[in-house]
């Protein structure tokens, strides 16, 4: 489904991200210039110099560093008394206006940590998310909502789950893809069954802002799929345009222009396939004379096993993305 979300529309509430690399500053930097107030969001992030970096370019965000900024960003500022004494000594780092060190607790939490470190990150969060219960949406490759439920129950007991006593937020899944920080990224999204449609809404709201395509899957194992397809996706196209661009010079032509050629030939293409009613196969005929110069470059391509080897490729990181499941989910908790 085509991201159609007005501003008007757009959750604006109080939003933490765990982690500041690449994806969170795309998410946060696309929400922004959809008019996400810059106020509501928070960012927690290891590396200080990250931090710094990007306060220098999202000037007033608040940023979180130290031991405690991941709960901090979660809970808010004013959960703990012992909080804004542990701002005042140094053990949490706040980049911010004083002003804005007071914040409230996070409606929504965005886990955009690495699949490696998402274990105890979660574990470390889980009281808090327990009891605030944030809409949790996890953009790591590989980790499944059960094993990220799993990690949320750290320390509780079955009996008080299933007695519900004791209750996990609810958890969207997402895999984005790094175009994203351009404004042009593809996102699959997979929520749990005890997702309320208004959860749902607000979690699309918020990926729509990077990505021009937010698309549903009914079953958790087709987020494995949408890695293979468009979250590693880009990085195939990437090895195409390196490759026509080295046949370029290998031809004679200077890289610059064969690199600019590809890019823009890469683009349009792109484009034509997104606008026209005619399918992916029918594009790719009108293109190619008989006998022609395509027909000549398809002819080498199919040769080669050109179909085959993408299948394969998409496959691969399919099957990897289920095997990091296995690895990174934690079968044993
Ligand atoms: O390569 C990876 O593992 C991640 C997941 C999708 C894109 N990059």
């Amino acid at each position: 489904m085509p991201s159609t979300m007005t501003q008007q529309e757009q959750h604006q509430g109080r939003l933490a991200f765990i982690g500041g690399g690449n994806m969170a500053e795309a998410i946060l930097g696309g929400l922004l210039a959809c008019g996400y107030p810059l106020s509501q969001c928070v960012v927690s992030e290891p590396i200080q110099a990250r931090c710094e970096f990007l306060q220098s370019k999202y000037p007033g965000l608040q940023t979180l560093s130290g031991p405690h900024a991941n709960r901090l960003a979660v809970q808010g500022s004013k959960s703990s008394s012992s909080t804004q004494s542990m701002i005042q000594e140094g053990t949490i780092q706040v980049n911010a206006t004083a002003a804005s060190t007071d914040f409230a607790p996070a409606e929504v939490v965005i886990l955009a940590v690495k699949p490696q470190v998402l274990r105890s990150v979660v574990i470390d969060l889980a009281p808090a998310l327990r009891s605030l219960q944030p809409l949790v949406i996890s953009i790591a490759a590989g980790i499944e909502t059960s094993a990220i439920g799993r990690f949320m129950a750290d320390g509780v007991d079955e009996e008080a789950l299933t007695a519900g006593s004791v209750k996990l937020p609810p958890v969207i899944r997402v895999m984005p893809n790094t175009p994203a920080l351009v404004l042009e990224g593809a996102a699959g999204m997979y929520a749990t069954a005890d997702t309320t449609a208004e959860q749902r809404a607000v979690a699309e709201s918020l990926m729509a802002a990077v990505s021009k395509q937010v698309s549903w899957v009914e079953t958790e194992s087709l987020i494995d799929t949408v890695t293979g397809i468009s979250g590693s996706g880009p990085a195939y196209f990437f090895l195409m345009m390196e490759a026509m661009e080295e046949a370029g010079v290998k031809l004679g032509m200077d890289r610059a222009t064969a690199k600019a050629l590809t890019i823009q030939t890469c683009l349009g293409a792109a484009k034509m396939a997104q606008l026209s009613s005619d399918d992916l196969e029918t594009l790719r005929i009108k293109v190619t004379s008989p006998q022609g110069t395509t027909d000549a470059a398809i002819k080498a391509f199919e040769a080669g096993g050109f179909r085959d080897l993408v299948q394969k490729g998409v496959a691969a990181a399919d099957a990897r993305s289920r095997t990091l499941a296995k690895e990174l989910g934690g079968a044993k908790l």
